[in-house]
């Protein structure tokens, strides 16, 4: 059951605390209640997202993640001194599911390398692609369109799961006429940018079309997938809204945790503990989960003592380690009005697409804006950049670069667009989330090294150049599609080019790291491979912050699974 308010929580004693219900969280919460003999709390900062229309609408998915909405945490960053010093607004999503109830719902796992490197780097092969690969499918349902359009030869079924909580789905609207340029650009361009049929079956290079999480034309989340009317249900499960946890160790008590400190955001003296006889999982995401564990007296003893906050466990790599994509946008006027700014800009159309989502959940409002396509792309293998940095990338079948295809664009102008926006997805910078004083409750500070490593202002610099190239093909040029840069990179120097994504790049919002995952025995990391917090009892980090790196993917696939084998890793040690 959801409670809104602690005096009705029907206890403050269960077998397990789970400190946030967003996207690992509820999974945990989900597959742990499904064992009758256990009970489980979950604590989450945020309100309900049931009613949440801007959570439910794919289209309107800015408008519960942007900076300002009561749904978001509102952090910014430190200044980025990578990205010519900005510094930026940091979503996090403030509400039940977390970040799935509020990221761009983009589908995408990650190339099998990606996992094979986790596993080599805990030492633990149950991280690697083909051990995890069977909880991809157990999270997930495949689900037709919106549109119900015929999706032969759009994705591979044969990499899906079909009864999992979460539906995933093709686009359910065409954006036709930019869709066709896009495979024809694959087949003009074959060698730089091949087709590829499905970008999540552990093979992503190329260009293939988008995968969301949505089903029936409403967004698919952790909470609308793991917590529904029937699972909450449970008697063994409660859930309570508005409880911000802020520390979890009382004064005296060491290496044996069981308790949670939390409060009524609102209202940070009313205190209360809540108790877990067997085990306190942190799923406060990769920002309040270092935050908690640094409050808890658990980080690098330094700087606890820097702050007046007493040492109980000295682990230096707390809230270190950030890693995060970097993106820069590029954007053209295009001869044609079949963009999303004909609605976007057009209150009558507007209003109509709106009303047809309401009606019958078809139409422009069953998508999100990531985009049509995205091209997962490499450096080429000879690249000087491998003089400036080793490569990377887990290996020669991952990425360093995704480019999302968008029949938009950026200018906030009058007219149509299309971009093509180009990110770094293999980083060499990394970052840091840390404590601002010791209150509890104060917003951490959150520094995400983006383009701290020069080899990644290079890269994404070279990244740049493809997105430049791809614009070059004839699919787009031979009928005057397209027109005009809204920047004229492509009569940029080097120079200036690098000076540009520098100063025009911003942050994916995939951040991990801060709680990583290590080899057993390791002097660094946070974490062992199974998702204990190294030198205490009791104690377990399941969300994204266990990744040591991030993927060279949007990350909530990735942390959907971690949540799946998390999960099964408690019930192993309890036997459950
Ligand atoms: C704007 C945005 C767009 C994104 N787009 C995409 C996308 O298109 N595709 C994709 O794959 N990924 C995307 N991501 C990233 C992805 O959603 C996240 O990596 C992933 O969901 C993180 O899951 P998590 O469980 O680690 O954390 P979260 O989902 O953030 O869950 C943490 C939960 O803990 C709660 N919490 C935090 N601190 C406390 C506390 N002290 N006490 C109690 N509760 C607390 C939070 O309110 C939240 O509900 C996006 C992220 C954002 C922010």
């Amino acid at each position: 059951k959801v409670y809104e308010d602690v005096a009705d929580l029907p206890s403050l004693h269960y077998d397990f605390v789970i400190v946030g219900g967003g996207t690992a969280g509820n999974v945990v919460a989900s597959r742990l209640t499904e064992n009758s003999s256990v009970s489980v709390l979950v604590l989450e900062a945020g309100p309900t997202n049931k009613g949440v229309l801007d959570a439910q609408v794919p289209f309107l998915s800015n408008g519960v993640s942007d900076t300002g909405t009561p749904y978001s945490w509102n952090y910014t960053t430190t200044p980025q001194t990578g990205a010519d010093g900005h510094v930026f607004d940091y979503l996090r999503g403030y509400l039940l599911g977390g970040c799935s109830s509020h990221n761009g719902l983009a589908y995408t796992r990650g190339a099998a390398e990606d996992f094979d490197r986790y596993a080599n780097l805990t030492g633990d092969q149950g991280w690697s692609w083909n051990q995890i690969f069977p909880y991809f499918l157990k999270n997930e349902q495949w689900t037709a369109p919106a549109d119900n359009h015929n999706t032969q030869g759009q994705f591979n079924p044969a990499v899906h799961g079909t009864s999992g909580p979460i539906e995933v789905s093709l686009s359910g609207f065409s954006w036709t006429e930019f869709e066709r340029r896009v495979i024809q650009t694959t087949n003009e361009f074959p060698n730089e940018f091949p087709f590829n049929l499905d970008m999540n079956s552990g093979q992503p290079l190329g260009i293939g079309w988008l995968q969301y999480t949505i089903g029936h034309g409403e967004r698919s989340s952790s909470a609308t997938g793991y917590l529904t009317p029937e699972i909450l249900r449970r008697p063994n499960l409660d859930v309570l809204l508005h409880a911000q946890v802020s520390d979890m160790v009382r004064p005296g008590l060491v290496r044996r945790i069981h308790t949670a400190h939390t409060a009524i955001r609102h209202a940070g003296t009313s205190l209360f503990i809540a108790r877990a006889s067997k085990e306190i999982i942190l799923s406060a995401g990769a920002i309040g989960t270092p935050q908690i564990l640094l409050n808890s007296g658990i980080g690098d003893h330094t700087a606890l003592a820097a702050l007046g906050i007493p040492t109980v466990l000295n682990l230096p790599s707390v809230g270190k380690n950030v890693s995060e994509h970097a993106y820069t946008g590029l954007s053209w006027a295009v001869n044609s009005n079949q963009t999303v700014e004909s609605i976007t800009q057009n209150a009558t159309r507007y209003n109509e697409a709106f009303a047809e989502w309401n009606r019958s959940h078809t139409g422009p409002f069953v998508d999100p804006s990531p985009g049509t396509h995205a091209g997962w792309l490499r450096l080429n293998a000879d690249s000087p950049l491998f003089n400036v940095h080793a490569d990377p990338s887990p290996g020669p079948d991952a990425p360093h670069f995704e480019m999302l295809l968008q029949p938009f664009g950026f200018a906030g102008t009058q007219g149509h667009f299309v971009s093509f926006t180009m990110a770094m997805v293999s980083p060499v910078s990394r970052g840091s989330v840390t404590l601002s004083s010791n209150d509890p409750f104060a917003a951490p500070v959150i520094d995400l090294g983006l383009l701290s490593s020069e080899f990644d202002a290079l890269a994404l610099t070279e990244g740049v150049k493809l997105a430049l190239k791809f614009a070059t093909a004839p699919a787009w040029n031979h009928d005057g599609y397209l027109g005009a840069p809204t920047v004229d990179l492509a009569a940029m120097s080097h120079a200036e080019l690098l000076a540009h994504v520098r100063a025009n790049s911003g942050p994916g919002y995939h951040i991990v790291g801060t709680a990583g995952m290590s080899a057993r025995g390791a002097q660094y990391g946070v974490v062992d491979p199974d998702l204990k917090v190294k030198g205490i009892a009791g104690l377990r980090v399941i969300d994204a912050s266990v990744l040591p790196i991030v993927p060279g993917a949007h990350t909530q696939a990735a942390t959907y699974v971690v949540a799946e084998r998390g999960a099964d890793l408690v019930k192993q040690t309890w036997a459950l």
